[in-house]
């Protein structure tokens, strides 16, 4: 099983340099998948009230052979809870969906900034952190001036920001907003959602001088960046695939081939600024 490495975060937090995608990982099936991913050594797991699957993963954490406190249960809240009363409600039904005592993670899942409640949900999320219902908080998607507000306005700083990360969209501003603030960067579709990334003709040139697969390479790409890749998967040899990843050192050169691939930009199409989800 490999070494993950860990990560240093606020307030002491140490978090796994690799963590796994739940997303469309449903039913009992799902269940044998993040059991599998488990198995092979993953410790973050990554899911969201919006996936559907908060039960599923905590389903394969109670069966687990690997003890409650080495895995880190991490869950999102939803746009139409940002309301401060609807936040609280909804951290409580993470915690009956997962069937979990308390939760190792919570993040605003998008800022919706037209809706503009994410601090209200901010402050119901650093309450339930006092309260103890959740171990560390953080968000997603957020901009620097989502970042600046609910700080300034609580000076609670979020453990992490999950933001959109790969080769064709690298978010060297993002990430920089982040680490100015000490706010680790997480990794979604690091990947690029398992579609034309994977196949894309510098990826694999690379990947194959290297004699590792086009994933491999990719997620070596976002530990070189000091980037939380989440990647999903639910095939158990893609899984430990997927963590094999520390050992390989990409050169200045191979960066900045991969650094030309920035134009192609987001896989999802979903932009932070003008995106809104419920
Ligand atoms: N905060 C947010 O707004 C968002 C968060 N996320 C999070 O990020 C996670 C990852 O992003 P996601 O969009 O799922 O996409 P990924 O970039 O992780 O790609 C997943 C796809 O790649 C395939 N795949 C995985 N490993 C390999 C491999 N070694 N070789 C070939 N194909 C592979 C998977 O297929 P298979 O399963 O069949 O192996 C799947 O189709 C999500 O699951 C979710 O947890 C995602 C989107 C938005």
């Amino acid at each position: 099983m490999p070494d993950i490495p860990l990560l240093s975060g606020q307030d002491g937090a140490r978090l796994p340099a690799i963590g796994l995608g739940t997303y469309d990982l449903r039913g009992a099936d799902g269940v044998t998948a993040v059991g599998s991913a488990i198995d092979a050594g993953y410790r973050l797991l990554d899911t969201a009230f919006n996936y559907d699957n908060e039960g599923v993963v905590g389903r394969a954490i109670a069966q687990a052979a690997v003890p409650r406190e080495a895995l880190l249960f991490s869950t999102k809240l939803p746009g139409r809870y940002h309301r401060h009363d609807l936040a609280r409600r909804a951290i409580e039904e993470s915690l009956f969906r997962s069937g979990l005592d308390r939760l190792d993670l919570v993040l605003i899942h998008w800022p919706n900034p037209r809706q503009g409640l994410y601090a209200e949900a901010w402050r119901a999320l650093v309450e339930a952190r006092e309260d103890g219902l959740v171990s560390m908080i953080g968000v997603s998607n957020f901009l620097p001036e989502h970042l600046d507000r609910i700080i300034g306005e609580t000076g609670v700083t979020p453990v992490l920001n999950q933001i959109e990360v790969h080769p064709c969209l690298p978010q060297d501003d993002l990430r920089a907003a982040n680490a100015e603030r000490g706010i680790l960067t997480e990794g979604w579709s690091p990947l690029g959602n398992g579609t034309d990334l994977l196949r894309n003709a510098t990826v694999e040139r690379l990947a194959a001088a290297r004699g590792v697969s086009a994933a491999r390479l990719l997620l070596a790409w976002s530990v070189a960046l000091g980037v939380i890749p989440l990647p999903k998967s639910a095939t158990p040899a893609r899984q430990a695939e997927n963590l094999d990843v520390f050992g390989i050192e990409l050169t200045s050169d191979d960066l900045g081939e991969l650094a030309d691939l920035a134009t192609s930009g987001r896989s999802s199409g979903l932009d932070p600024a003008t995106h809104e989800e419920f």
